[in-house]
């Protein structure tokens, strides 16, 4: 699937370990509230395994279709690959986007960055976006780096690298405007939407935040 930057606008990441209710509840609502990508992250504590992993992921990915709107898995690139996700996200830890790329036929391919460095591979190894952050503190994620602000997204702008980015890391309807200013595409977020006591209200208001610091 061809990526356009448009569709990290509103990028909701979720597990079952980071939902109050079920994940498709959870992600149907978002949908309805407008959320423009979704990244299956099924990890920490409680995370599905194998065939229950597999088939909770079957069952988000036809939500996402539905909606028409790109199904990501982090890290599992095997999973990816055998169910048909539209593309994988991938860590610094992870397998290179230039081996991804060749095993996800066209699929997108998204990768943590946390340096220019990083960011500059990123794009030379043919990635579709990039994510970065942790963008403020953060709960959900335990093993993040230190807090990075947004930094690195301007600097990356001020070089003149056009590579669509999206901000992580504690992100919150109140607090993502400056990312978007910075010269991200989105912002990427798991609770701020997974844990709201109105999910749908809390994705037409984090695009509110975003639409509206374009
Ligand atoms: N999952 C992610 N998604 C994004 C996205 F760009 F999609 F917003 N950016 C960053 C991460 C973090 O990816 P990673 O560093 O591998 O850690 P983990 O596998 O624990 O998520
Ligand atoms: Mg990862």
């Amino acid at each position: 699937m061809l990526m356009k930057r448009e569709q990290l606008a509103v990028y909701f990441i979720a597990g079952t370990p980071n939902c109050k209710r079920s994940i498709e509840e959870t992600l149907q609502a978002a949908i309805d509230g407008g959320i423009t990508m979704f990244q299956f992250r099924e990890k920490g504590k409680d995370a599905l395994a194998g065939s229950a992993k597999k088939e909770q992921a079957v069952r988000l990915q036809a939500l996402c279709r539905e909606a028409n709107i790109p199904f990501i898995v982090n890290d599992d690139i095997e999973l990816a690959v055998e169910i048909g996700a539209d593309g994988v996200h991938i860590g610094q830890e992870d397998e290179a986007a230039s081996s991804v790329r060749g095993k996800i036929n066209g699929g997108i391919v998204g990768v943590s960055v946390h340096t220019m460095d990083e960011a500059k591979k990123a794009i030379a190894d043919g990635a579709d976006y990039v994510g970065t952050g942790p963008i403020y503190q953060t709960g959900t994620k335990t093993d993040t780096g230190p807090v990075a602000g947004t930094a690195l997204i301007k600097t990356m702008r001020a070089q003149n690298l056009t590579i669509p980015i999206v901000g992580i890391g504690g992100i919150t309807i109140d607090n993502a405007a400056p990312v978007i200013a910075a010269g991200a595409d989105g912002v990427s977020v798991i609770s701020t939407i997974s844990l709201a006591d109105d999910v749908k209200q809390a994705a037409v208001e984090l695009k509110a935040a975003v639409e509206g610091s374009n």
